[in-house]
């Protein structure tokens, strides 16, 4: 059997891998010049191009440049983040108040993507047994827009401390579509080289080599080569 060499030349390879690496999400550095349509036309067909199961394509791409519906948005945000600090105490909430975890009025453009469940009928093929595949569809097409948007010099910051019902009846979702992402786009005056949470000291990447197991959960990998190879990857 001959393999296929129809791998990517380094140079494509190298961009792809750069945008996985410096991809950041985006929160405070928001400038408000427009995403030209173009250049969002190519972000929601990067994200279109997703696998989805069974082929189901179950997103659909909200495009919200009302700053009424984005202020509404951003009042549920401000509500939420209230409950949310109430998980932390000392130290940690005072960190907590201090992060930006939004740029709802400040990105240019907010971009909701959507699930509906019932895209396709009632039987999916690959969805019979876990139903949440749908949903798990959707989140690669947000990985999609993600990363093309970082090879376009544009900022996606997602937002989830959101209640789900109000936001989808700010958005008039029917019973049936599920907001999976609400982001913010725009272009950056800097991409950080780290996550802001790790920059603030909020936590940390993980060593790979400690997520990767061999066989079966905490077992540990029986595969040298592969061991080596990870070394003291993050
Ligand atoms: C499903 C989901 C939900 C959220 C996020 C991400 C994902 C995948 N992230 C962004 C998250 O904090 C960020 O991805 C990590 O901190 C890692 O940083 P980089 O994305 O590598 O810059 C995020 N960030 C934020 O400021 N407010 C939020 O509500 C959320 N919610």
């Amino acid at each position: 059997m001959t393999v296929s060499s129809d791998a990517f030349s380094d140079a494509e390879r190298a961009g792809l891998y750069r945008a996985i690496r410096e991809r950041r999400d985006v929160r405070s550095q928001f400038l408000p010049a427009p995403v030209p349509p173009d250049v969002l036309a190519r972000l929601l067909q990067a994200a279109h191009h997703a696998p989805s199961v069974g082929f189901m394509q179950p997103w659909d791409f909200i495009v919200i440049d009302s700053v009424d519906v984005r202020r509404q948005v951003h009042a549920i945000f401000q509500r939420e983040n209230q409950k949310a600090l109430d998980n932390y105490e000392g130290d940690q909430a005072s960190l907590y108040k201090r992060l930006k975890l939004e740029g709802i009025l400040e990105s240019p453009l907010n971009l909701c993507i959507t699930c509906d469940r019932s895209r396709g009928g009632p039987h999916v093929l690959g969805r019979n047994s876990i139903m949440e595949m749908d949903l798990f569809s959707v989140c690669l097409a947000v990985q999609n827009l993600w990363l093309a948007a970082r090879a376009e010099g544009i900022g996606v910051g997602w937002v989830s401390i959101l209640d789900q019902q109000e936001l989808a009846a700010t958005l008039q979702l029917p019973e049936h579509v599920y907001p999976v992402a609400y982001l913010c786009i725009g272009y950056v005056s800097e991409f950080l080289s780290k996550p802001e949470l790790e920059a603030k000291g909020w936590r940390s990447r993980l060593p790979l080599p400690q997520l990767v197991h061999g066989n079966g959960w905490g077992l540990a990998l029986d595969n040298e080569a592969l061991l080596e190879a990870l070394g003291s990857a993050v």
